[in-house]
């Protein structure tokens, strides 16, 4: 299997969080969240069901508010940034969420041309071309630029989603389930991407999910979410090599190999 390749990972914090809560009603969710990822670090979140790894993702992207807590994510605090500091702090912020659909009636090309042409003024056609090009040879996807996406198998639209986020240059990315739903082959090369992303873009990453093959092949560092606290940090053997009931009994239920 893949392992996370030997990548320099700073000093610098790219995220960093404390004490972090937030409640929805009575329903506490997040309760005294730590958490650093330093910069060309992947940091892998592995949590059951509704442990709320998808709200602290939200929280970091500023798309929700803390009831309480520091978010500092590139030296500025999330939760006290105005709408467009939070607009253009996320231009920064590669989003590969479950729900990042592609635009059907557009082709591959025009989907990855939309956020650069909406977000960065006066590029010319040949530089919004090689933009193009350049993030579809990343994701290996070259020969699929005037596709629509109606033609692509899943795995590839998870590419091209990717690849989306990619051409703005992304310092963070964002992975909330990335293999949610794809075959184990195809999964092992989303697990591959996730790491050659990190090699070519140097950027510093969560990767959320459920699927412990992914957390061993792309996390240097995973952290076990339960009961809206962090209860185990470190490599994955780091984490598994334990008594604890509560991690055992998540790696049965979760391990497939
Ligand atoms: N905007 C919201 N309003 C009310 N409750 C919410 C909201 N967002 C999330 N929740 C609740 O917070 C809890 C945590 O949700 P979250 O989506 O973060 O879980 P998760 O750990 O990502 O789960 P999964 O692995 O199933 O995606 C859930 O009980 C959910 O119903």
């Amino acid at each position: 299997m893949q392992q996370p390749t030997s990548h320099p990972i700073g000093t610098e914090k790219a995220i960093s969080i404390r004490n972090l809560y937030k409640s929805f009603g009575e329903l506490h969710v997040l309760r005294g969240v730590d958490l650093d990822v330093f910069k060309g670090e992947n940091v892998v979140v592995l949590g059951r069901s509704g442990t709320g790894k998808s709200v602290l993702i939200k929280i970091i992207a500023g798309l929700l508010k803390p009831d309480q807590g520091t978010v500092q994510v590139l030296n500025q605090e999330v939760p006290s940034l105005s709408e467009k500091q939070l607009r253009e702090l996320r231009l920064k912020i590669g989003f590969s969420f479950q729900n990042s659909a592609l635009y059907d009636s557009m082709t591959v090309r025009e989907n990855l041309e939309f956020p650069l042409v909406r977000n960065v003024k006066n590029l010319s056609r040949s530089e919004i071309n090689r933009a193009v090009e350049e993030v579809l040879d990343s994701v290996g996807l070259s020969q699929t630029i005037n596709q629509m996406p109606s033609e692509l198998s899943g795995g590839q639209r998870k590419r091209i989603g990717i690849a989306r986020t990619l051409i703005m240059n992304p310092e963070i990315m964002l992975y909330d389930e990335p293999t949610a739903g794809l075959d184990p082959i195809t999964c092992m090369e989303i697990n591959e991407l996730i790491n050659e992303v990190r090699e070519r873009y140097h950027t510093s990453s969560i990767i959320i999910t459920h699927d412990l093959t992914c957390a061993k092949a792309t996390g240097d560092r995973l952290a076990m979410l339960f009961d809206g606290q962090f209860i185990r940090e470190g490599t994955f053997e780091e984490v598994f090599e334990t008594d604890e009931e509560r991690i055992k009994s998540f790696y049965d239920y979760n391990f497939v190999e």
